[in-house]
């Protein structure tokens, strides 16, 4: 007998952009059970890479949704292989990539609760969507529609303060806009408009799941005060949008009971309640428990660097969603797209594809890397709008190379220059029990979490799991059972086990970098004024 048979517990699901990814955790909040599904790997017949196709204009971005659905068959079908006792989950919930979407044909709620049992979900959900490509959180086409949905509401700032941030590109409504724009036929054939998290979850609820609030306020659509969809940013997008959104509902709500297909085929007891899923941003922010005055930087994907924050301070860099575990209460979220993947591909070229490899070039560097400087955004960067590579000497002369390990360290410290002087911008400041929380899989890498602490000057803390997506999903599963009693999330979590201390920062490290962070905040405004002139 497998040895998780028996034990009361919830799934945390994460929908990524790599892969899906799975716990378990038990009552005593325990993780003792994990699996994945990568797509580039596992779904080879999908084409994706990173889990994503970039299109020909190199700006469009898409992932096909029946490779998502089938990924979660697989990743169900092997927990049963191995024996897992689905009876014994009392509740689920989960994450996505954020601000991507799916578009459900109409007829598909007619589809997803009659599933029959006998079949697999990608088998019978072929037909239930009007796109088959779904725009994701790396998408830069909607340039366009951004700028339009900015000038309705009377530019950047005020779209700021409704929505939390200002148009960016990969924020869902501009997304929606340029599909009414450019296939009206099939927007009109959509009955209803899912984030990839609630997307997810309606697979599980065997019914259209509502949008939560924190996820939500990645679409440049929702009110963040009072937490309704703005009539003028709905206006802006596309018509009739309102019914095919649905109502956001809290992050903690139960969303209702796991549908029939999965107590008839996996053994779910029928009462499994599902929770509304969330951003994997949010669902970090609970399964790292981030406690105000911490930082957690997600290094997946995507590289993230989020806050707790009491009031939304809106402004035009940054965005801010509402929090995922306190409804009063706010979180702030700056997002860099040449993460891991901008990481490989110098892994690939200069250190032969071996992270091993890769580390030694950070081990036998000096910290400041004697005063080189590089920025590494092969595709065009979110914070700040960069694209290219740009090295620099010591003297701030533009180099075309470095050597292979000076370029390495040149990467790794360039990153999280990037990062604290942009949370700096948010007025973030780092406090004396300032801790940074590391997730995601670069976190596994320890050479990088010290150059991390090195940058920041503060301590850096990891999980047991770097997947506190998942964790934070499972956590949220639990504190959804519980909220009818009005439990806090953090009564909730207060078994955990706590992080534990991955890098402590270089005696010396501040001076090395006080001085390398303003040349790097100058050499950044240099760049920016060179592709897209001086400042207004
Ligand atoms: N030892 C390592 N050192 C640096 N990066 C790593 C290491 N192991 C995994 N990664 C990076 O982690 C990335 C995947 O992170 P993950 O958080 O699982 O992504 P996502 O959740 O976005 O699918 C990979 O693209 C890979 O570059
Ligand atoms: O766009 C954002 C956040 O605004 C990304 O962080 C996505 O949410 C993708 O997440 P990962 O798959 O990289 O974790």
């Amino acid at each position: 007998m497998a040895e998780h048979t028996g034990r009361r517990c919830c799934l945390g699901w994460d929908f990524s952009t790599q892969q899906v990814k799975v716990v378990a955790v038990d009552a005593e909040l325990n993780v003792f059970y994990e699996d994945s599904v990568h797509f580039d790997r596992d779904l080879l017949e999908f084409g994706t890479q990173g889990g994503v196709h970039v299109h020909e204009d190199g700006l469009t971005v898409t992932s096909p949704v029946l490779m998502w659905v089938q990924a979660l068959d697989i990743i169900l079908e092997k927990m049963k292989a191995s024996g897992f006792d689905f009876s014994q989950v009392l509740a689920l919930s989960g994450a996505g990539q954020q601000h991507g979407s799916v578009y459900w044909k109409s007829g598909a709620s007619q589809v997803l609760a009659s599933l029959s049992p006998d079949l697999l979900l990608h088998e019978q959900l072929q037909a239930c969507f009007s796109i088959s490509d779904c725009p994701v959180w790396m998408d830069s086409s909607t340039t366009a529609q951004c700028r339009q949905l900015e000038a309705t509401v009377g530019g950047a700032q005020a779209l700021s303060c409704l929505t939390g941030s200002r148009a960016y590109e990969r924020f869902t409504g501009n997304q929606i806009a340029k599909l009414y724009q450019q296939n009206p036929e099939a927007y009109s054939h959509t009955e209803r408009i899912s984030l990839v998290s609630s997307f997810a979850a309606s697979l599980f609820l065997g019914s259209h799941s509502p949008i939560d609030y924190s996820d939500g306020s990645g679409m440049n659509l929702l009110r963040i005060q009072d937490k309704i969809w703005s009539q003028a940013c709905l206006g802006a997008c596309a018509p009739h949008l309102e019914e095919k959104l649905g109502l956001p509902v809290p992050s903690c709500s139960v969303v209702g009971a796991i549908s029939s297909y999965f107590v008839q085929r996996y053994g779910f007891p029928p009462g499994c309640k599902v929770v509304a899923f969330t951003g994997d941003n949010p669902a970090s922010l609970a399964g790292m428990r981030l406690e105000e005055g911490d930082i957690a930087v997600s290094l997946g994907t995507s590289d993230t660097l989020f806050l707790w924050l009491q009031e939304p301070t809106p402004t035009l860099e940054g965005h801010i969603f509402c929090n995922p575990v306190d409804p009063q209460h706010y979180m702030a979220l700056l997002c860099f797209k040449n993460g891991s993947l901008m990481r490989e591909k110098i892994r690939d070229e200069l250190a032969s594809s071996s992270w091993s490899e890769f580390s030694k070039a950070l081990q036998s560097t000096e910290m400041g890397n004697s005063g080189n400087l590089g920025f590494y955004f092969d595709v065009m960067e979110i914070t700040p709008e960069i694209i290219g590579r740009h090295r620099f000497s010591a003297e701030n002369h533009e180099v075309s190379a470095f050597p292979w390990d000076v370029e390495i360290r040149a990467l790794i410290e360039g990153q999280f220059m990037a990062k604290k002087i942009h949370a700096e911008g948010l007025g973030y400041r780092v406090m004396p029990k300032t801790k940074i929380l590391a997730t995601g899989g670069a976190s596994h890498n320890r050479d990088i979490l010290q150059v991390l602490a090195d940058v920041f000057g503060t301590p850096v803390y990891v999980t047991d799991t770097a997947n506190s997506a998942c964790v934070g999903s499972a956590y949220r599963a639990f504190h959804g059972l519980a909220a009818g009693t009005d439990v806090p999330f953090s009564e909730v979590v207060k078994l955990a086990p706590n992080p534990r201390l991955a890098a402590a920062p270089t005696p010396g490290a501040s001076q090395v970098y006080e001085a390398l962070l303003q040349r790097y905040a100058m050499l950044e405004q240099r760049i920016l004024t060179q592709t897209r002139g001086p400042p207004e």
